[in-house]
């Protein structure tokens, strides 16, 4: 075999490429590897990996995070990896690493590490799976997103309404090898109790009053996918039993039927209630929620990572206006939504620039276009019961969002349904 120059070799290759010896030294980087750490590769070689790339003093693995150095010097295998590196910018910046082993002429190993930022990937490109963020919460949480992904565990998103609990399981879904599959998705709060078992198992034809013809259930349409619940706290609880009996079993009969199917579906559901509050509240059973939080993944509400607004509220006006003329925050806009706690989250985001889109006419938005709702706490008097509290509360609300029942369910933190019950209960419908 002729004897190559590893650095013609490594600078062949479009992706950045480094090559890692033992002791975490890096012994070759390509131009691009080197470029994208704002340095030249003779600069790099001979530094400790996780210094150029997590500006660490100390190896990745005892960080916490997946090393893909720790898995082929201890355990001999070529893992990829989500990373969060630094940019020759200091920006932080979300990388898919693939690990290959490579041995010397010596026989002696190394680590060789080609770089994808995520950017770029396939998965997330589009528009309309892209997950825009760069703040340290939510990559902490795209990249436990991506770890999971690729398992075939059950997995429970948490978050408030509007967080992106959909977009995240999306995400799951494109990033699993279910990816050429089905992703469907049922909203446990919209769907009527009486109609629940034929939406997720289906029915045959005739099976109850109103059944027209045969009906698949998105069970059946979830096989080789993803079935998405979302809302699963909704679950009626003489569902859930049946729901488990299913998920265990893998085989369900269409309502009306007889015959047994079978699916492989993995599921992903969320919530933006705790599930074993509602277990302790006995409106969830605990057997089932086992099954569904097979790994539990919280997503952080955007008031917590306020660092992402102005990418997000760029990428949102950019959607918005699409081809028309583009709209662009002002700093006084962009003051007024740092300040502000956006309970509804990225989609009350979304909502209020869709607003300001219309009204305004010179292309910038200011923080009088946005409308934001001004917070107005009743004091009440300090012996009223919890549930007149309540009632005043909503009642204030719906007046505030001129009787938007979704806007005020979205203030509230609730969904639709809820708020349903509540307004019967308070008398308010
Ligand atoms: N990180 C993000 N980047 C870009 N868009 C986002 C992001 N997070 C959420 N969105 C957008 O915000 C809107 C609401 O997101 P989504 O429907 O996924 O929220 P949700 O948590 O599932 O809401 P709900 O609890 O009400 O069902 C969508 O239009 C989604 O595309």
């Amino acid at each position: 075999m002729p004897q190559l120059e590893l650095q013609d070799l490594i600078d062949a290759n479009d992706q950045p490429f480094v090559v890692i010896d033992r002791d975490y030294r890096i012994v070759a980087a390509n131009q691009r590897y080197a470029e994208a750490y704002g340095a030249t590769p003779n600069a790099i070689v001979g530094q400790h990996c996780y210094a150029v790339s997590h500006h660490a003093t100390r190896p990745c693995h005892k960080n916490g995070e997946q090393c893909p150095h720790q898995a082929l010097f201890e355990h001999g295998e070529a893992v990829e990896v989500l990373h969060t590196h630094f940019h020759a910018d200091d920006q932080p910046g979300r990388i898919r690493i693939r690990g290959h082993a490579l041995r010397g002429v010596n026989g002696e190993r190394f680590l060789g590490e080609q770089l994808y930022p995520l950017e770029a990937d396939a998965g997330t490109d589009c528009d309309a799976m892209r997950m825009v963020g760069q703040s340290p919460a939510f990559l902490a949480c795209v990249d436990n997103l991506a770890r999971v992904a690729d398992c075939e565990a059950s997995i429970l998103l948490f978050g408030e309404s509007g967080v992106g609990k959909e977009l995240a399981a999306r995400f799951i879904h494109a990033r699993s090898a279910r990816a050429g599959g089905a992703f469907i998705v049922i909203n446990c709060a919209a769907v009527p109790e009486t109609l629940f078992e034929s939406e997720l198992f289906g029915h045959e034809r005739g099976a109850f009053s109103g059944s027209s013809g045969l009906k698949k259930g998105l069970f059946e349409l979830a096989d080789g996918g993803t079935l998405f619940l979302d809302e699963v706290a909704e679950i009626p609880l003489g569902l859930q039993a049946k729901l488990l009996r299913v998920l265990e079993s893998g085989e369900f009969r269409r309502v009306g039927g007889t015959h047994t199917l079978k699916a492989d579906v993995r599921l992903v559901s969320a919530t933006n209630r705790r599930l074993l509050d509602e277990v302790d509240e006995k409106r969830f059973r605990l057997d089932l929620y086992y099954r569904l939080a097979g790994i539990d993944v919280d997503l952080p509400p955007l008031r917590e990572r306020r660092d992402d607004l102005p990418a997000l509220a760029a990428f949102l006006l950019k959607r918005l206006t699409g081809a028309r003329r583009a709209c662009q925050l002002d700093a006084t806009a962009l003051a007024a939504l740092q300040a502000y706690d956006f309970p509804g989250n990225v989609r009350e985001l979304r909502n209020l620039l869709q607003r300001a889109v219309l009204t305004c006419r010179d292309g910038v938005i200011r923080a009088a276009d946005l409308h934001l709702p001004t917070a107005t706490v009743p004091v009440l008097p300090g012996t009223q019961a919890l549930a007149e509290v309540e009632r005043t509360h909503i009642r204030a609300l719906l007046d505030t969002h001129a009787g938007h029942r979704n806007r005020v369910a979205t203030a509230l933190g609730i969904t639709e349904r809820t708020l349903y019950r509540k307004l019967k209960r308070y008398g308010l419908s």
